[in-house]
């Protein structure tokens, strides 16, 4: 029985009541937009729109025609609403101006469409990310404006298309997660306050990467797989859906670390994802529920932007791991991780030819 249920529009109300009245109303637009990709998805094949929309995006990634519908509906969902200021994209390579003849608000929206999208044509959870951000003035929103720290989002949330569709959101007052109940088109309260264990036996990272990680992360990795043969004397499991989205689930349901480190593949890029649109929203959500998100050397909330595709390490989840993880960073940076030779003793020395 569903009656009675707080619902998302209920929730937002209550809680952006206020200063951020208007914010509730954005929310409600973006429930909307995903609630139609939800539908798009879940038609899988049915859709018609698999496979590649034969364009490469800013990021130099292949577009999938359901990246760029997913895309469209974000931007048509939420464009009228007059809460907004203006948005970004993953998909775009400018922000979005939002149509002159709209009424304009103060709020700037930040998405990644769809996350995860080289899962959708193998029927693998994927996802949509989203940010909110305030601008201090009025009129049309200019790239500078997208570029603040992540600790003065407003809100930040993400929709999952798996087996449910839910969406997770936190306006700064914990991490609370709606399911779709997709008879009544609602998504309804399921999971309040969500809490990250501290402690985890689970890690997700790409290993096929592992020659190209920082020796701190490739210490890490190397003891969790060691398990209770070595230092950790505890076994650990491995996950990668390769759907940051889904991993961060997972993460929030019932703890786990995720792992996209900087390395050494492409020097042009310090890490594969986004600042503004899948670590800022993500490491939100995560320490609303009392996790960490660090990108090994510092929190990620407290980089400040210097472009709007930026990319930047991640490293996020369970709190004591997250700490382990940057303590190994610090030990490798001051050199505390490699045994003191004294220059008496070195291979060549004063003792030794
Ligand atoms: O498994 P890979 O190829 O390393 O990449 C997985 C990562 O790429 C992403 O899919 C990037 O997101 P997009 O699909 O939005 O480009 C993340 O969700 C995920 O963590
Ligand atoms: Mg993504
Ligand atoms: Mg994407």
């Amino acid at each position: 029985m569903l009656f009675g249920r707080t619902t998302l529009s209920k929730f937002v109300i209550e809680q952006t009541r206020g200063q951020h009245s208007e914010m509730g109303a954005l929310l409600i637009d973006v429930a909307a937009a995903v609630k139609g990709i939800s539908a798009l998805v879940g038609k899988g094949a049915l859709s018609g729109v698999a496979g590649s929309a034969a364009a490469i995006n800013v990021q130099g990634e292949e577009q999938k025609k359901i990246d760029v519908l997913a895309n469209e509906a974000f931007l048509r969902h939420c464009e009228w609403g007059g809460q907004l200021a203006g948005m970004a994209s993953e998909e775009l390579e400018e922000p979005f101006r939002i149509p002159d003849d709209y009424p304009r608000g103060r709020y700037l929206l930040v998405f990644d469409p769809l996350d995860g999208s080289s899962n959708s044509d193998v029927n693998v959870s994927v996802g949509s990310i989203f940010s909110i951000l305030a601008r201090s003035t009025a009129g049309a929103a200019q790239k500078p404006d997208f570029l603040r720290p992540g600790h003065e989002q407003l809100a930040a949330g993400y929709a999952i298309y798996g087996p449910a569709t839910m969406l997770v959101l936190t306006v700064g007052t914990g991490t609370h997660g709606f399911t779709l109940d997709r008879e009544s088109g609602n998504f309804i309260l399921t999971h309040p306050a969500i809490r990250i264990p501290a402690a985890t036996r689970e890690f997700a990272i790409n290993t096929s990467n592992e020659r190209f990680w920082e020796p701190p992360v490739q210490r890490y990795v190397g003891e969790c797989k060691a398990g209770s043969s070595g230092i950790r004397g505890v076994d650990f499991n491995m996950r990668w859906i390769a759907s940051m989205v889904a991993e961060v689930h997972r993460i929030l349901m019932r703890g786990g670390i995720f792992m996209y480190p900087r390395d050494n593949k492409d020097p042009a890029k310090p890490g594969r994802l986004r600042l503004l649109y899948e670590a800022n929203p993500m490491a939100m959500l995560v320490e609303q529920a009392g996790g960490a998100a660090s990108t090994g050397r510092g929190r990620i909330l407290d980089v400040v932007p210097d472009a709007l595709h930026q990319r930047l390490p991640v490293i996020l989840g369970s709190r004591e791991e997250v700490e382990r993880l940057e303590r190994y960073h610090h030990e490798y940076d001051t050199g505390a991780d490699r045994p003191f030779v004294s220059p008496l003793f070195a291979e060549r020395s004063l003792f030794r030819d």
